[in-house]
């Protein structure tokens, strides 16, 4: 650029950050401006200084490129597809990464020493700090797409480039580089350059869809479109939604469609039924029977869409509207000793039955689960009773519980070591339970207490599929199916940063809610069938009266199944004659069980008279039962009396009260019908 030009570009610039634009000169846009305002004033840049681009050596460039490998590999087709479309123009089309170094490049070979000279090449570094106002740079600080056509340039020497360029942001809203078109031959006016700018948005879209999908392939992914049209050959906005139904992540253009549904909440975590008119189950049933374009509305703003659901990338190889209908199934209380089945442990609540029925159709694929569900609900039995179903089941089943073992030897635990790794290692060194595990399954119990250290190894034992023992150099390949189980919040935990993001999203391939037993809708069968196993561990044959079930039934259960196995084995040991009741329960059952009913006062004991003595009915009970008493022989009266007072006598219980009285439960009931006995908790 001759002299006289450059004094006329730095002039420019000058009038124009100080105020004092020429009136003949056409207004610059307020982006540019601005980056004109921080390369003087920010970063002290020379507008004529005539520094070339930094371009970075093989080694150098090598040290940039590895750690994003992934992103390379995904946006190269678009690169390449976007290259195809502008070479002919004279363009060349870069891919930077998040810092601006170009880490991907395409011009026309006969070219090449033009290309380098002015940095449109590979390993070239475009950011604003050192390059100033530039296409690259300036699109990374701005996080827009824009085009730095000519003298928008701030370095004079750039004064001939034009440059049209587009962030790419990654699920998590970070910028993870910039695709971008240059040439050093274009037309004066920038509205020539509108076409390009296009192309390269449409391209980094492209790059952040195939990223996406790419992250959340193992999970369910709702691609939504504003056009119905247009829903099967391209989504605008993309949404992972993990097994429990609730959303890990949506990009960008999602989040900002959709930002009037959560008040600017953000959609992670939410359940997608609390943003759309429809829930995970019912729109799995949709699309397990065809795949069809599904119409939703957003629930706050109404918006309509057109859906379709990608499955995770294991099951889509059979489209889940082939999988076939489950057989009727079999349940039978396992023998003592004998393995728990899953159709065993759904036992009849709705919502395990459907979680197991979704359990038998990944649990054969490589798809890590994750079981949530509080302490006791039965998360290690389901992880081995997965095992013991699988294709696995011939192989081991190690389970590691990851808040039992000191965090200084989970290493160790996990990862094993070679002979003489550290002082006291075994002379023959150790398998540990990764290698213990291979061919087989590894639960990872308490996953959440999993040290922070130690979650990059793990992460890379599931990408790379091998592990490398303490003091071991070569790796040793692993083939492992993990199912990990948390009674934490781990989404929570990932957002207080206690949780790698990367590490959650590859161990949650599908993950189930295991019930606590209050929301069981099975309770009282799931309490015989665990007396039954019980019973059966050496003890009687022993039942539960009525209000002793009653009791249990409405027990909180904090120690789930865990802690109902426990009294029901305490009951069994101090029951009479094998049947349990409320007398037989633990305090801590009992005394819980109804505070209202704690608080009233005893029932007084009845009278030792066996006639009928209205006296001894201090409960008001007959009092509302005149009429019935009226209708009553003396014979029938008396006989009313009777048990009235063993009922009493025995606090209600009516397994007791049929000993005293000589007759069965059921004529008890019977009898208590007729003679209208009602006892006071049902009253
Ligand atoms: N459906 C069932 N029938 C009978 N017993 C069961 C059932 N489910 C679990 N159990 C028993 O309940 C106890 C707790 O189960 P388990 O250890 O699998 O729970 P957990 O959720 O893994 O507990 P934690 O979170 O405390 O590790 C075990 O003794 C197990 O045998």
């Amino acid at each position: 650029m001759p002299d006289r030009a450059i004094n006329r570009h730095v002039q420019r610039i000058f009038s124009c950050v100080s105020g004092n634009r020429d009136k003949d000169d056409p207004a610059v846009e307020i982006p540019i401006v601005t980056s004109w305002e921080r390369s003087l004033q920010h970063y002290g840049i020379d507008p004529s200084e005539p520094n070339p681009v930094r371009v970075l050596t093989e080694g150098e460039l090598k040290g940039y490129t590895q750690p994003i490998e992934r992103f390379l590999r995904i946006a190269k087709v678009a690169v390449h597809h976007l290259h195809r479309q502008v070479s002919d123009l004279g363009y060349s089309t870069l891919l930077c990464d998040a810092n601006g170094v170009t880490v991907d490049w395409r011009g026309d070979e006969r070219y090449i020493r033009q290309w380098k000279d002015t940095g449109l090449f590979l390993g070239a570094v475009w950011d604003e700090q050192r390059e100033g106002t530039c296409g690259v740079g300036t699109a990374m600080i701005e996080q827009v797409a824009l085009t730095v056509h000519k003298g928008e340039h701030f370095r004079a020497k750039n004064a001939n480039l034009t440059c049209s360029c587009a962030p790419i942001v990654s699920p998590s809203g970070k910028t993870m580089g910039l695709i971008d078109v240059s040439a050093f031959h274009s037309p004066d006016s920038k509205e020539s350059q509108h076409l390009a700018l296009q192309l390269v948005i449409q391209s980094a879209r492209m790059i952040e869809s195939a990223y996406f999908l790419s992250q959340f392939e193992d999970q369910w992914v709702l691609r939504l479109s504003f056009e119905r049209e247009l829903a099967e050959v391209s989504s605008e906005c993309l949404i992972a939604i993990g097994g429990d139904g609730k959303i890990l992540a949506a990009d960008r253009v999602a989040c900002r469609s959709l930002a009037g549904e959560t008040g600017g909440g953000g959609l992670a975590g939410r359940l997608i039924g609390e943003v759309f008119d429809i829930d995970f189950e019912k729109l799995l049933d949709i699309f397990s029977r065809s795949s069809m374009v599904l119409p939703i509305r957003t629930q706050k703003m109404g918006l309509r869409m057109f859906g379709s659901l990608r499955c995770p990338q294991a099951i889509s190889v059979k489209p889940v509207a082939a999988v076939e209908a489950p057989a009727p199934r079999k349940r039978k209380v396992p023998a003592p000793g004998e393995a728990l089945t899953l159709d065993y442990l759904a036992g009849e609540d709705h919502k395990l039955l459907e979680s197991v029925e979704r359990i038998k159709r990944v649990m054969n694929k490589p798809i890590p689960i994750l079981l949530n569900g509080e302490t006791g609900t039965g998360k290690e039995m389901f992880a081995q009773a997965i095992h013991n179903a699988s294709r696995r089941a011939d192989r081991p089943f190690v389970a590691v519980n990851c808040a039992a073992i000191p965090e200084s030897l989970i290493e160790s635990e996990l990862f094993g070591y070679k002979e003489g790794a550290f002082t006291g290692a075994r002379s023959k060194g150790m398998r540990g339970k990764i290698l213990q595990s291979d061919g087989g399954t590894l639960f990872l119990d308490e996953i959440g207490d999993m040290p922070a250290s130690l979650q990059p190894r793990l992460l890379r034992v599931l990408a790379e599929r091998e592990v490398t023992p303490l003091g071991g150099e070569t790796p040793i390949p692993v083939d492992l199916h993990v199912i990990c189980a948390t009674h934490r919040n781990i989404l929570d935990m990932v957002a207080s940063g206690d949780f790698r993001e990367d590490l959650y999203y590859r161990l949650n391939g599908v993950s189930f809610e295991l019930p606590s037993l209050r929301e069981r809708s099975d309770i009282e069968r799931l309490i015989d069938d665990v007396l039954t196993i019980e019973a059966g561990s050496g003890n009687e044959q022993a039942v539960i009266d009525d209000e002793a079930m009653r009791v249990l039934a409405d027990f909180s259960w904090p120690g789930n199944i865990r802690q109902l196995r426990n009294a029901l084995r305490y009951a069994l040991a101090v029951c009479d004659k094998g049947i349990i009741t409320c007398a037989d329960l633990p305090v801590d059952v009992t005394g819980a069980t109804d505070p209202a009913a704690r608080a009233k006062p005893a029932i007084p004991r009845p009278a030792p008279a066996a006639l009928p003595d209205r006296s001894c009915e201090a409960d008001d009970e007959d009092d509302d039962n005149d009429g019935i008493l009226a209708e009553l022989n003396a014979m029938e009266q008396a006989e009313r009396q009777v048990i009235l007072d063993a009922l009493h006598k025995h606090k209600w219980q009516v397994s007791r009260a049929v000993r005293d009285v000589g007759i069965s439960r059921a004529t008890m009931y019977r009898k208590m019908e007729k003679y209208a006995i009602v006892p006071p908790n049902k009253r």
